[in-house]
């Protein structure tokens, strides 16, 4: 795997031109583009398609978080289109894991099943937050007791920030796909992510995939800024 291919941008912008603007930016920049709930929202999953025709792999990060009958069908759908990977929340349970790994399994061909990542704890949290929500045993200890909970249930990748990625990668082997977002070069701003570390970090420590947002799209010259962070990751 060539160093870019690492790298997930994150397409977090309201229109379909703005979309795919940067994927043609970014098209030999980045290994996958990720279409979340805004993009989703807005531009319809037609948008799916049209990153596809473009060249690119599709994350389609909705996080589904419902009963099993109702992410069964969900995830049903979204195999249909042919997505690289997508998000279902492990705190949804065992049963809601299951279905969804059953949904891809009954809705694509094998060559083109879809990655089901299962988001652990978000990485907007802290172990105050977590405190507030109740879960009592902060960060670390959950997202380890949620990964392990997801393999159980035949989930194929986890979504974990990049602060637990070396515990991730020894509990759950070699296989398991870790993608974790919370990245932030030297260069780039937090924001609203707490539990970050940079892209050369992250990769070191067992990622399999980078999730980037602001400090690519948000940055003056998209594919400098992705260049960079290649660069970094050799
Ligand atoms: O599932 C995700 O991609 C995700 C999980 C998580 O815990 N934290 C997180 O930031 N993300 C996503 O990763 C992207 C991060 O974007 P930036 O903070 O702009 O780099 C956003 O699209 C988030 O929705």
């Amino acid at each position: 795997m060539k160093p870019y291919e690492k790298i997930i941008v994150a397409l977090d912008v309201d229109t379909e031109k703005k979309a795919l603007a940067l994927v043609k930016k970014l098209k030999n920049k980045a290994g996958v583009f990720k279409i979340g709930k805004e993009l989703f929202t807005s531009a319809g999953p037609g948008i799916v398609k049209k990153v596809q025709k473009l060249g690119g792999k599709v994350f389609l990060d909705l996080k589904f978080h419902d009963i099993p009958n109702t992410v069964y069908k969900a995830v049903a759908s979204a195999s249909k289109l042919g997505v690289y990977m997508m998000t279902i929340h492990t705190s949804g349970g065992s049963e809601m894991m299951k279905a969804a790994v059953k949904a891809a399994e009954e809705n694509s061909t094998k060559n083109k099943r879809p990655i089901i990542l299962g988001v652990t704890i978000l990485t907007s949290l802290d172990d105050n937050a977590l405190d507030e929500i109740g879960y009592k045993q902060g960060a670390e200890k959950m997202v380890l007791h949620l990964a392990k909970m997801a393999k159980k249930a035949g989930v194929t990748g986890i979504v974990s920030s990049p602060k637990e990625l070396k515990k991730l990668r020894k509990a759950l082997g070699p296989g398991m796909v870790l993608v974790t977002p919370g990245i932030r070069p030297v260069w780039s701003a937090a924001g609203d992510q707490k539990r970050i570390t940079t892209p050369a970090d992250a990769v070191k420590n067992g990622a399999s995939f980078m999730v980037i947002g602001r400090p690519i799209t948000g940055a003056k010259d998209p594919a400098k800024a992705a260049q960079m962070i290649s660069d970094e990751i050799k």
